[in-house]
């Protein structure tokens, strides 16, 4: 390529991607107070598939999940949603992305307490102003198993019922990538297996692509893939990762550093 054609913005070579990062650098802070949160790191998050994000306290993986979603920006490589890449739109484009292109699903829930649950399921298309498709949300509702509890709010249900919720609005646009960043963290294990069983029929029976921050290996039995982080770096992956030995590799990690 000459160094006068434009920066290609498309991934057509790789279609089924549907989130990247191509040698993401994220600094934060100057001098003697730098932080250097990612260093280098390229991962494909790809499409229909359940990624686990695992790493120590501190290794990067929130600031993974943030640049990654367009929350953030990269001080150096690319973040890429789809075939677009994020560092080329401005910040009115960048919010329509989010908004039309991904989910997200907090630790903390965060539904808006004087709606109904069906409210806060659609809250993002009507602030988005688009018609709902009533179809794709009679299944959510079918699927998070609360369709006798639309008319309550989220103070009249318990942890995992309003995480489910959560779920629901995340999955209500239909988007390409759903980001959960400790979506257990808040829940019992019984509660939190649900709305993680939630989340991977989301990629099974709905084909979407999530990607999931968490620290708990049973959590992460839950994925097609999990990726391991350390000091800003990626430093091993695991394909269809169970609980136990996704312990033994956190424990292989801690014995490395120790
Ligand atoms: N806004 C910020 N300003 C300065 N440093 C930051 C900022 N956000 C994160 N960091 C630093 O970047 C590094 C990575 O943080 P990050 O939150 O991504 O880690 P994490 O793996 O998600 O941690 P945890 O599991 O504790 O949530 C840490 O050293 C953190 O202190």
């Amino acid at each position: 390529m000459s160094a006068t054609e434009p920066r290609a913005t498309t991934l057509d070579l790789v279609p089924d991607v549907a989130a990247r990062v191509a040698d993401a650098v994220k600094v934060y802070g100057v001098g003697a107070t730098e932080v250097r949160a990612l260093d280098h790191v390229t991962v494909d998050f790809p499409a229909a598939r359940f990624t686990a994000v695992m790493g120590p306290s501190g290794s990067g993986k929130s600031t993974l999940m943030h640049c990654a979603a367009g929350l953030d920006t990269l001080s150096a490589g690319s973040a890429w949603i789809g075939g677009t890449e994020l560092g080329t739109l401005n910040d009115r484009r960048l919010t329509l992305l989010r908004r039309e292109r991904i989910g997200f699903v907090f630790q903390a829930f965060n539904l808006v307490p004087t709606l109904t649950v069906r409210e806060n399921i659609t809250l993002p298309l009507d602030l988005a102003g688009a018609a709902p498709d009533q179809a794709w949300l009679d299944s959510l509702i079918d699927v998070i198993g609360l369709g006798d509890r639309l008319h309550h709010r989220p103070g009249e249900l318990s942890g995992g019922q309003q995480q489910r919720v959560a779920v629901a609005r995340a999955l209500a646009g239909r988007p390409q990538v759903v980001f959960a960043d400790e979506p257990t963290g808040n829940l019992d294990s019984r509660t939190g297996g649900e709305v993680l069983g939630l989340l991977r029929r989301a990629v099974d029976e709905m084909g979407r692509c999530v990607v999931m921050v968490t620290h708990d290996p049973t959590a992460a039995g839950y994925a097609d893939q999990a990726l391991f982080l350390a000091d800003g770096r990626l430093v091993d992956r695991m394909d269809a990762p169970t609980a136990d030995r996704v312990l033994d590799r956190m424990k292989a990690f801690e014995r490395r550093q120790s």
